[in-house]
C-alpha cells in the first residue's frame, strides 16, 4: 500500500526524519512508534503531502483514498456530530443523496449516536470516535490515525482499538502513530520504532516472543546517535 525509500526531512540544519525506508502491506495495521519528537508525525505528514519531504521517495497505491485522523483534531464545537460530518462530507463533494446514509453509516461504525448533543458536550473518547468517523467518510482504503488513543482511559483505549480491529476486518489498511505499546501490541501486525528520526527496530509481532516494551526500551535506550 505504501513504500517509503530513504525518506528524509530537514528543518534548517535539523534532520528530524533521517533516511528511513519501510513498506506497509495492504490490509495490515502498521505502527509508527518512537519517543516524543522522534519524527512520527512528520513521517505521516510527508506521506499525506502536508509537509514537503526533503529527499527520498514515497509510493502509495495508485488512486487510493486516504482517511486521516490528526493528532489534535479540531471540531466546530457548536455543531452536532452529524452536522460536523455533513460539513466535511460536503467538502469532499459527496453527493447530498449519498451523504446522509454515509454519515449514519460512519457514526454507527464508530459507535456514536446520531443525537442533538453538540461537540462541546462530547467526552475525549467521543471526540476520538468523531475524528475517526470523519476519516472514514468517503470509504477510504487507507486510514492514517495519529495518536488515536491519546488522553483516553483504559476502557476508551480498548474500545478504539477494538474499532481499529473491526476496520481491519472490513479490509482497511491502517497506520497508527502511538506511544501506548499495549495498544499497539494488541492491534498491529508490524511497525517501526523511530528514534531521533532513524529506524532503530523493524518490529514484527510474534517473531521473537519478547514484549514490545522490552524491544522498545532496548531499541531506543541502547541507541546512540551517530
Ligand atoms: N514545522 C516544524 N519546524 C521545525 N521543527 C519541527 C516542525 N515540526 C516538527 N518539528 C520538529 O521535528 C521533530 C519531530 O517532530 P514530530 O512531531 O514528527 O515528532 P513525533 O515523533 O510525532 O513526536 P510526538 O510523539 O511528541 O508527537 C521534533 O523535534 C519537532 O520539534
Amino acid at each position: 500500500m505504501i513504500k517509503c525509500r530513504n525518506l528524509t526531512k530537514k528543518y534548517g540544519n535539523n534532520t528530524v526524519v533521517d533516511n528511513i525506508s519501510f513498506e506497509i502491506e495492504q490490509g495490515e495495521v502498521f505502527a509508527l512508534l518512537g519517543s516524543n519528537g522522534a519524527g512520527k508525525t512528520t513521517t505521516i505528514k510527508m506521506i499525506l503531502n502536508l509537509t514537503k519531504k526533503t529527499s527520498g521517495d514515497i509510493y502509495i497505491k495508485d488512486k487510493v483514498k486516504i482517511g486521516y485522523s490528526p493528532e489534535r483534531p479540531s471540531f466546530y464545537e457548536m455543531l452536532t456530530g452529524y452536522e460536523h460530518l455533513k460539513f466535511y462530507g460536503e467538502l469532499q463533494k459527496i453527493s447530498k443523496k449519498e451523504l446522509k446514509n454515509e454519515i449514519l453509516k460512519v457514526l454507527d461504525i464508530v459507535g456514536l449516536e446520531n443525537n442533538k448533543t453538540k461537540v462541546k458536550g462530547y467526552s475525549k473518547g467521543m471526540r476520538q470516535r468523531l475524528s475517526i468517523a470523519q476519516a472514514l467518510l468517503g470509504n477510504p482504503e487507507l486510514l492514517i490515525l495519529d495518536e488515536p488513543t491519546s488522553d483516553l482511559d483504559v476502557i476508551g483505549r480498548n474500545t478504539i482499538m477494538d474499532l481499529i480491529l473491526e476496520l481491519q476486518k472490513k479490509g482497511k489498511t491502517i497506520v497508527i502513530n502511538s506511544h501506548i505499546l499495549n495498544d499497539i501490541e494488541r492491534t498491529c501486525n508490524s511497525g517501526i520504532i523511530i528514534n531521533k528520526g532513524r529506524i532503530v527496530v523493524n518490529w514484527e509481532k510474534d517473531k521473537t516472543g519478547r514484549s514490545l516494551d522490552e524491544i522498545f526500551i532496548e531499541g531506543v535506550g541502547n541507541y546512540e546517535y551517530k
